[in-house]
């Protein structure tokens, strides 16, 4: 029993995104025309078989505005819960997953047609089923009645068995297949013989082959042995062979040799006559060399003297220089001492003398000073400032006496101007308490004449007050005018004591300024009295040493010379002279010995005549090596001669001792090549054998396997008879009038039984009711009814005789008998607006069929804009349509709320 839980849309149809949860019993879904109801019912149609209930493409149940849809569903069944999950154009693949409660989901199938199939099973129906039976659309409860025959046919695939048997019907052409078959079995029975025979001839050859492999064989293995022989005898030939060519080449070589020898040896003789001719020549060397080393003594000797002779006189002029400057040294020592001890004393008076500029320097600023502050001091006059002082104390005193005269003007001014208020009082108070006619002041009674005069005095007094003020305002004017005068003459007065006080302070400064000058001068004078002396003896030193100056300079230049220097130099000349002579003694002596020219360029001109002659025997002496060392090979050569001579001597004696023939060899190898020949045209036969036996035992192999395979082919042969047989019977079982009757009345009568049962719930007398599955005849008058009624009575009632609820009751009774009878369990019922066009009567006679169904089917989806049906539901949803977007709105659970 299947029962639904919840679906989910997203983007279907005018739904963006809505979840609904369904209940047992009756959900009724309520809302306006194109609030999205039907949607809802559209959305579980299409979860369950991926196909629009309306007549658009899957496309069209995408939102407009939107680019993919999705729908989810979820189910019941048998306490396992499903979720199916549908997609249009996302790419998303759609799912049928169990879902195990707070555990895991489990996807059990996955692509549109997986899913599609597992539906069938959980649903125990296919759409056919469904649409036909448990999902009514708008207003179409009763067209069970009209359209049962074709009901029944597609439930029942009676059309699909029709096509079965027709001449190009799959039947048919499956015979004719077989048949086909059993043709080809035929043709492979002749291939099998054929094969046989093959074979047998095919072996028979194979045994004829083997034997003469075997006796070739034989034959090969024989001269093998025999190619072996005569291998070895040639081996052996060859040996000696290979022997004598080395005898010969190394007898030839010899032989070249011995000859190139001999030829050599015939240039000995003038080799050794140019020896001798040369040995001659060198002898003259060793003297040659000792005049020449005689001319180098000789010129270096010559170069000696020469700079001893410079080196004298060099030492001679400084050695006369060295006692010219002894002698002016001598002579200059006093007037040295003398510059020094004076120095010494002017290095001592210095700091006095210093001492001495700078105080007389000071001396004469001073006075300068001194006189010029005295020239000042004449120019000042002297001023008295007491009587400056006295005149300032009078004037203050007199401006004191003004300002306390003013005081007493203030006062009096105050009082006079206290009178007139209060006499103006007094009069206004007069005026004011007319009628009491009292005085205002005593409170005593007044006549007229009484007013009247105080009147007049007030006035009198008051014009006299007020002239006594003015009076005094002149005089206050007055003593103003001389206080100001008095305070200007104060101020300048003070302003002049002020000048005097700085100017008296300015000669005093002078006056002490001309103190300090002249303590200053006599401190300097005593000073300067004391360092005149000193001073005068600096200026005398000074003069001296002046004068003595130029003697210290020219003392200075020789001061260095010294009579131990003079001495050495003396001391280096005598030796210099005495070692001259020695070398001018040698010169003669070796000029004499050797028979020497003296003249200088003369020696030069001989030794290089010697070194020219010297060079020629150096030459004429590489010669005479070069000619010796060929001489040595030429003997080494002449005895090589002799052992070449013995050797050849040698090998003649073992060519000999070989014995090589070589018609021997030839005829050997000859022989060889004939065995070689034979054993070549043996192993070709052989091979050509077993290539033969192979291509038969692989030709026998290949068809004894194509015998096999036609055996197995032909084992198939009886089986196609029998399926032929078989299929030829379905053809004939299929036929109308057998197996298709069948299924209808075996579906008739459980329907019927289903029927009966289901309308006894339904409150209704009817005892019986017969289905008739034939196509109803045309319409009109002879229509046949597809079901008939038959009343209490027994009497048979036409379905368009009875009332509307009955009708109604009968059309939804039959379609969830047949929907019982083809599904396992008939879980849902979905009604989409079944109230349509009904009058208020039928419509509560519906509500109450429709819950009597609630006894055969777990739980039922109705779809209505009549807010009456509302009260029918267990449960209710209310949809409204926002901003071209379906919503739900209200969700109530009646069952609750009673
Ligand atoms: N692909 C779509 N995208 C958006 N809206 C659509 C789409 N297809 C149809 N509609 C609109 O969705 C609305 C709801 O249709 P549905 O059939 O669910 O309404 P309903 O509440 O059952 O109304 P009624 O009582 O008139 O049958 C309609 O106005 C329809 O025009
Ligand atoms: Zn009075």
């Amino acid at each position: 029993m299947i029962e639904i839980r919840k679906v989910k849309l997203e983007n279907f149809l005018s739904h963006e995104r809505s979840e609904v949860t369904f209940s047992p019993g009756i959900n009724v879904i309520i809302g306006h025309n194109g609030a999205g109801k039907s949607s809802i019912i559209d959305a579980i149609y299409f979860s369950l078989f991926r196909e629009p209930v309306r007549k658009i493409s899957l496309e069209e149940l995408i939102r407009k505005g939107a680019k993919d849809a999705s729908v989810e569903l979820l189910v019941e069944v048998d306490n396992r819960s499903y979720l199916i999950s549908r997609n249009i154009k996302g790419g998303i693949v759609d799912t049928l997953s169990e879902l195990v409660p707070n555990k895991y989901s489990k996807t059990i199938a996955r692509g549109a047609k997986e899913v599609n199939e597992h539906v069938y099973k959980l649903l125990g129906a296919n759409e056919d089923v469904f649409s036909s039976t448990l999902f009514i659309g708008q207003g179409k409860i009763e067209e069970v009645f009209d359209n049962l025959s074709e009901i029944m046919e597609k439930i029942l695939k009676l059309e699909r068995m029709n096509k079965l048997r027709e001449t190009n019907g799959p039947i048919h052409s499956l015979i004719k297949e077989i048949e086909g078959e059993l043709k080809v079995i035929e043709e492979k029975k002749k291939r099998q013989k054929e094969l046989e025979h093959g074979i047998e001839e095919s072996k028979k050859k194979v045994e004829e082959e083997e034997k003469a492999l075997h006796e070739k064989t034989k034959e090969k293995e024989e001269i093998e042995i025999r190619i072996k022989e005569k291998k070895e005898e040639i081996n052996s030939i060859e040996d000696k062979r290979n022997k004598l060519i080395s005898l010969t080449n190394q007898k030839s070589r010899y032989e070249n040799e011995t000859s190139n020898i001999r030829e050599k040896l015939k240039e000995r003789p003038l080799l050794e006559k140019k020896r001798d001719d040369l040995q001659n020549y060198i002898k003259d060397e060793e003297p040659l060399n000792e005049k020449l080393k005689a001319i180098s003594e000789t010129l270096t000797l010559l170069d000696q003297i020469n700079q001893s002779d410079k080196l004298i006189q060099k030492l001679r002029e400084e050695l006369s220089k060295k006692k010219s400057d002894l002698e002016e040294k001598k002579k200059l020592e006093e007037k040295e001492r003398r510059y020094r001890e004076l120095d010494m004393r002017k290095n001592e008076l210095e700091e006095k003398e210093k001492q001495y500029i700078s105080k007389t320097a000071e001396l004469r600023r001073d006075k300068i000073a001194l006189e010029e502050k005295e020239r000042k001091l004449k120019e000042f006059k002297d001023i008295d400032t007491s009587e400056l002082e006295d005149k300032i104390k009078k004037i203050k005193e007199e401006l004191e006496e003004k300002r306390r005269q003013i005081e007493g003007i203030n006062s009096r001014k105050g009082e006079i101007e206290g009178e007139i208020k209060q006499l103006l009082n007094i009069k206004q108070n007069l005026q004011t308490f007319n009628k009491s006619n009292k005085c205002p002041v005593c409170g005593r009674d007044l006549s007229e004449h009484d007013r009247t005069r105080i009147d007049i005095e007030i006035e009198q007094k008051v014009k006299e007050l007020s002239a006594k003020k003015l009076e005094l305002n002149k005089e206050y004017q007055n003593i103003n005018v001389l206080i100001r005068q008095l305070e200007q003459l104060l101020d300048r007065t003070e302003k002049e004591l002020k000048e005097a006080l700085r100017h008296k302070a300015q000669l005093d400064a002078l006056k002490s300024d001309i103190q300090h000058l002249q303590d200053e001068i006599s401190d300097l004078e005593k000073e300067v009295s004391e360092l005149t002396p000193l001073h005068e003896e600096f200026k005398k030193v000074s003069d001296e040493l002046k004068i003595l100056v130029d003697y210290h300079n020219r003392y200075l230049k020789v001061s260095s010379v010294s009579e131990e220097e003079v001495a050495r130099l003396e001391d280096e000349l005598q030796k210099e002279v005495v070692e001259r002579d020695r070398r001018q003694e040698n010169l003669k002596k070796i000029l004499k010995d050797k028979g020497l020219p003296t003249d200088k360029k003369e020696l030069i001109a001989l030794g290089e005549e010697i070194e020219n002659k010297l060079k020629e025997i150096k030459k004429k002496k590489d010669e005479l090596s070069n000619i010796q060392s060929k001489l040595a090979i030429l003997e080494s050569e002449e005895s090589r001669l002799l052992n070449l001579e013995n050797e050849l001597k040698e090998i003649e004696r073992q060519i000999k001792e070989l014995n090589f023939r070589e018609e021997d060899y030839a005829l050997a190898k000859q022989e060889l090549d004939e065995l070689q020949r034979e054993y070549t045209n043996l192993t070709t036969e052989i091979g050509r054998l077993s290539g033969e036996i192979t291509i038969l035992k692989t030709n026998i192999e290949k068809n004894n396997q194509e015998l096999n395979e036609i055996k197995k082919e032909l084992e198939k042969e009886e089986k196609l008879i029998n399926a032929k047989k078989k299929l030829e019977k379905l053809r004939d079982v299929l036929n109308e009038k057998n197996l298709q009757a069948f299924l209808k009345n075996n579906a008739k009568s459980s329907i019927e039984n289903n029927l009966v049962s289901i309308l006894s719930k339904f409150d209704l007398s009817y005892r019986a009711l017969e289905l008739n599955f034939d196509k109803a005849g045309s319409k009109g008058k002879n229509k046949v009814s597809s079901i008939i009624v038959f009343n209490d009575k027994g009497e048979e009632v036409s379905v368009n005789a009875l009332s509307g609820g009955e009708r109604t009751s009968i059309a939804l009774a039959l379609r969830l008998a047949i929907a019982r009878s083809l599904m396992k369990g008939a879980g849902i019922l979905i009604l989409d607006e079944p109230t349509v066009n009904l009058d208020e009567y039928r419509k509560r006679e519906l509500i109450d069929i429709i819950r009597s169904s609630l006894e055969i089917v777990n739980q039922i989806i109705l779809v209505t804009h009549d807010e009456e049906l509302m009260e029918a539901g267990d449960y209710v949803l209310k949809l409204e349509k926002r901003g071209g977007i379906s919503k739900v709105e209200v969700v109530s659970n009646n069952q609750q709320a009673l």
